[in-house]
């Protein structure tokens, strides 16, 4: 059995399946995988496949039938989602505080939070005079503020428009270059996965079908240079 490499967590011989009706759906089927302790690791798959089950599964928020995941990350794990799931009645600057045990953090830390993901100036804003790429921005620094070593993200660009994409995945490369963090991000654009991912694990019928590394190739990246070219038709074929 292959065993492939993606951030201090090791998966091994997973099994999930669901009830729906009286009868079983198997999602997940003898899954291996590795998660390395640095690093950007994408999963990538077509709709279905069982990419928020499996990541759902690696928070503690699912229970597997079968098999084992091993956390190897000593420390926290924070989660961005889909939406931003901020607080409509608490501003910017208490969104990302609120819940954090006072003297853990400083106000220097979380300002500098605040320049790193690029919403400085809002700070007192609410969620409703915020576009959709800032109050994720939002959602981004109140994960890093709870300081986790491994963030999970399950399509975090998915409802942004194409530039504002854009612009978050290369404010996430710098998040990651900053913060050095294991960060596994799901996806089913086989194109973010190329351009933020080292390593982009493919997840096909409930199984890693195929697993690039991609740590050789420096940011920001021309995915449409050959090399990223090939790598995606081989994708296409595999999905
Ligand atoms: N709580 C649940 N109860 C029953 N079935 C579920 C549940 N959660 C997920 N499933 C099923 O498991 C399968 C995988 O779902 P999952 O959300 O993991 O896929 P995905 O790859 O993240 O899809 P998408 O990209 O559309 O979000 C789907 O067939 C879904 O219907």
């Amino acid at each position: 059995m292959e065993v492939l490499k993606i951030a201090g967590v090791k998966i091994e011989n997973l099994y999930k399946n669901f009830s729906v009706d009286g009868k079983e759906i198997p999602v997940l089927k003898n899954l291996y995988l590795n998660i390395e302790e640095e690093g950007i690791t994408v999963i990538v798959g077509k709709s279905g496949c069982g990419k928020t089950t499996l990541l759902r599964l690696l928070a503690g928020l699912e229970i597997a039938d079968r098999g084992q995941i091993t956390l190897d990350v000593k420390g926290k794990l924070g989660m961005v989602f889909q939406e931003p799931r901020l607080m409509p009645w608490l501003t910017v600057w208490n969104n990302i505080t609120f819940g954090l045990n006072k003297g853990t953090y400083t106000k220097e830390f979380i300002e500098n939070l605040i320049s790193l993901v690029g919403i400085k100036g809002f700070e007192m804003a609410y969620p409703d005079q915020l576009s959709g790429g800032m109050m994720q921005r939002v959602a981004i620094a109140r994960v890093l503020a709870y300081k986790p070593s491994i963030i999970l993200m399950d399509e975090p660009f998915a409802s942004l428009d194409y530039f504002t994409r854009e612009t978050m995945q290369k404010e996430l490369i710098n998040i990651y270059k900053q913060s050095k963090k294991a960060i596994v991000l799901v996806t089913h654009s086989i194109d973010e996965a190329l351009i933020v991912g080292q390593n982009v694990v493919v997840l096909k019928d409930g199984q890693v079908s195929n697993s690039y590394n991609l740590s050789k190739y420096t940011y920001p990246r021309d995915i449409l240079n050959d090399n990223f070219v090939k790598i995606k038709k081989e994708i296409l074929e595999n999905i």
